[in-house]
Parts: C-alpha cells; structure tokens; sequence
C-alpha cells in the first residue's frame, strides 16, 4: 500500500465528480489534493479520460512540480497547482475546468459581476478574471506562470484566497480552490452556475445594477458570518 493512497483516493473520487457534475467533457479538467506533512500532491494523469481513472493513476508530484511517485505524465496543468499549493498554505484541493460558462467569462476577459444573492452566498465581490498571459510568459515557464498570474490578480485586487476561492484566468478557463479537494470541486460547481446567471441576467437586461451592499452582506454574513445562521 502507497503511503500517498489516501490523498490519491480523495483526488480520484474528486475528479470522478467533475463529469457527474458536467463541468467537464473529454478531458477537460483536473484535480489534486495535497498531503502537507508530506509536501506532495496527488493529480490527474494528462489526457486521461475519466472513466479510465483509479485512485493508483493518481500521480504524485512535489511543490515544484517534480514526480514523485507514478508511471503516468500528470496533468499539463501539474506546475499551476504547484504554484499555488507552495504560495497559499491553508488550501487542500485544486480543480481546474474549461466549464462553459466560467470560460466564456473568462475568455471575454471579465470579471463576473456580482448581480443577485445566490453569487453573495459565496462571495462578496465581483469574481476576478486574471489578465491573458503575455508572450513571455506564455514564451516561458507557462502553467508555472499562470500560477504567478493568479496569485498576483488576487494581490493586486487585495483579496484574500481564504475568503476569494475562484479565479478566471483571462483566455483561458476558470481555476478554483478550497480546504479540501471536495471544497474545490463544489466551489466549480457554484462558480459554473454563477456564470451562467449572470450571463443570463446582462442578456434579459444590459443594464442590470450590481447587488447593493446591504444584501451582499446580508447573504454572505448569514452562511459565512459570526451569527451565521444558515443549515443546521
Ligand atoms: O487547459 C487545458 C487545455 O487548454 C487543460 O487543462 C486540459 O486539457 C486538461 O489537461 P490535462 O489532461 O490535465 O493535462
């Protein structure tokens, strides 16, 4: 038995739910989840379809994207996570999707406003979309980049990953995060759904006004605040 099964297994079962939940078709998509003590992730092999996956495919790679453990390539997107897994220390599980509506979002190179209470259930802000890539970096170090390109969004719009667990990158497709790698998944989930809202609600009116503050508050301090008083 390796001693990395249990996060091989908490990737694998992550990454089965990606087409359950149509956030992926083919091989759209990949999910890690991280051992700290062990400084090491477990990743979907590159180009695998899903209904070919087993926990043992997961691939094991270190925080510079090194493998440690596996006989598969990993995901082409393995040094993205690196990246953030050594830059965010709190996070367990990374997903990454080219779901329909986050990449269309993302491939308009727009934040997603915040426009009704089910996107403040989540978040308080508009949901950042990363600058493209420039030819440097694309020239370079690419996925290892778009690592760097993410966390510097978030500094420069002063967010804080703990509370900001999605990101779009521009031209590209939407990545997101959490404390486990079931959290990253579910945080697709919501994401993919706020993005088609949202592109519903500026195609019924152009002119729709963000959510005032008050019911942005409201929503997210009744699931996220100190009197939180939502679920049992
Ligand atoms: O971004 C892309 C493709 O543009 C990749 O994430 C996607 O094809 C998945 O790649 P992997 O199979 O994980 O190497």
């Amino acid at each position: 038995m390796s001693k990395y099964q249990h996060i091989q297994e908490e990737a694998y079962k992550a990454n089965m739910e990606l087409p359950k939940l149509n956030l992926v078709i083919f091989t759209f998509g990949n999910v890690s989840a991280v051992d700290r003590d062990l400084g090491v992730f477990a990743i979907k092999p590159s180009g695998v379809p899903y209904e070919d996956l087993s926990p043992e495919k997961m691939v094991i790679v270190d925080f510079n994207g090194v493998t440690v453990e596996g006989s598969l390539r990993p995901s082409s997107d393995t040094k993205t996570h690196a990246v953030l897994y050594k830059h965010w220390d709190s996070i367990g599980g990374i997903v990454h999707t080219h779901s329909t509506y986050a990449t269309a979002w993302a491939q308009s190179q727009r934040d997603i406003p915040i426009f009704g209470t089910t996107h403040a259930d989540y978040n308080t802000v508009d949901i950042p979309c990363a600058p493209p890539m420039s030819d440097l970096m694309i020239q370079g170090d690419y996925e290892y980049q778009t690592g760097h390109q993410i966390i510097e969004c978030l500094r420069e719009k002063g967010m804080d990953y703990k509370e900001v667990e999605m990101v779009l990158v521009g031209n590209h497709a939407p990545f997101t995060w959490g404390k486990t790698a079931a959290k990253a998944v579910h945080n697709s989930a919501v994401l993919e759904a706020i993005a088609q809202m949202a592109l519903l609600t500026e195609q019924i009116n152009p002119e729709a006004p963000r959510l005032k503050q008050a019911l942005i508050n409201k929503h997210y301090d009744r699931k996220h605040g100190i009197d939180s008083y939502y679920g049992q």
